[in-house]
């Protein structure tokens, strides 16, 4: 082998020895290529080996490092992307590629049946030709590692679902504090303040720490996983399936979601929400149809919805509290 291909073939183990300043007897300094003319191809190339093989090693073992500390690298996601797969008739999707980055918000609607699910699932599976839509999820860009898969601690999904009861006999106080535990967060009192303080912010009704789980309202569980779920989850993707009558401050909620930069994909039929997004997705029989980009008209239109949603809002609350209702 020539010394050009070795230097090809092993670029990091030439660059180790020319950035470690490798000794060898009768020499100050030595370069490379005296190195090569020292010793026969083989044993040159058995030594690349060696030093390329301790590099993967290290990497894995600094890999396990920062997952077991907590700052995995893979954690440091800042773009989803879906790539075209087929829809229920076996014909390609109607776009190529759609990148969404952190802080995004995307919202995805369609008929019934036609494979919001299947989308939402194929995210969480990171799919890779494997699914019956044979679309392919990248990460930042690349083909993510399928530690995502099985790994129970390092999800890329959070799932926020409309259905939600606790089984476990804890306060609110006990049930954050155990998930701050599980994660070994330094300033553990600081988070439990801060998810109480946003769940409450997110919630019509106010709760406290000492709350027992199993007594919050519909709307107090969905307030309090949403704070947990932005503060506190390393899941850097979150899913929403339908919070419109969540009993929550929609808005806030995706705010706060946004603001701790996760990912947001959200299935809903609510006007409100899908124009809150960025940008929709329009699924048609298992594929994706359309990619819409919310205009300024719509953002418009936005302004107009949410004034009647606050009059809508307010009649509630009014009749909630047993008032008679005035034009
Ligand atoms: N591209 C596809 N190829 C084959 N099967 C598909 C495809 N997309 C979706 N499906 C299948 O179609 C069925 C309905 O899809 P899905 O449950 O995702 O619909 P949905 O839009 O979420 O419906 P709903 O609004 O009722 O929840 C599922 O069994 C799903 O696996």
């Amino acid at each position: 082998m020539k010394i050009n291909e070795i230097k090809n073939k092993y670029p990091f183990s030439i660059s180790f020895f020319q950035n470690n300043n490798l000794h060898l007897e009768g020499y100050e300094e030595i370069t490379f290529e005296q190195y090569f003319n020292h010793f026969t191809e083989e044993e040159i190339e058995e030594w690349a080996i060696d030093v390329e093989k301790l590099k993967a090693d290290f990497i894995v073992y600094i890999n396990e490092m920062l997952e077991f500390l907590g700052i995995s690298e893979d954690d440091n996601i800042d773009s989803l992307t879906i790539v075209a797969g087929k829809n229920k008739n076996g014909e390609k999707e109607n776009f190529e590629k759609l990148t969404i980055h952190k802080s995004e918000i995307v919202s995805i609607v369609g008929p019934t049946g036609s494979g919001k699910s299947r989308l939402l699932a194929d995210i969480e599976w990171a799919a890779n030709k494997d699914t019956p839509t044979e679309r392919i999820i990248l990460i930042n860009g690349k083909i993510p590692d399928k530690k995502w898969r099985f790994s129970s601690s390092n999800k890329l999904v959070a799932q926020l679902s409309q259905n939600m009861n606790f089984v476990m006999d804890l306060t609110v106080r006990e049930f954050i504090e155990l998930h701050a535990k599980s994660r070994m967060v330094e300033d553990e009192q600081e988070i439990i303040k801060r998810i109480i303080d946003a769940a409450n912010h997110l919630a019509g009704e106010q709760f406290d720490l000492d709350t027992p789980i199993t007594s919050l309202s519909g709307g107090q569980s969905r307030a309090l996983m949403i704070a947990d779920t932005a503060i506190l989850s390393r899941s850097p993707i979150v899913l929403i399936d339908e919070i419109e009558n969540a009993g929550i401050d929609r808005k806030k909620a995706l705010k706060l979601l946004v603001n701790e930069e996760k990912i947001v994909l959200m299935a809903t039929h609510d006007p409100i929400l899908a124009l809150m997004a960025d940008k929709r997705i329009v699924i048609k029989n298992g594929g994706i149809d359309k990619v819409i980009e919310t205009n300024s008209e719509e953002k418009e239109m936005l302004i107009e919805l949410e004034k009647m949603d606050a009059v809508i809002s307010k009649l509630r609350a009014n009749l909630r509290k047993g008032e008679i209702l005035k034009k």
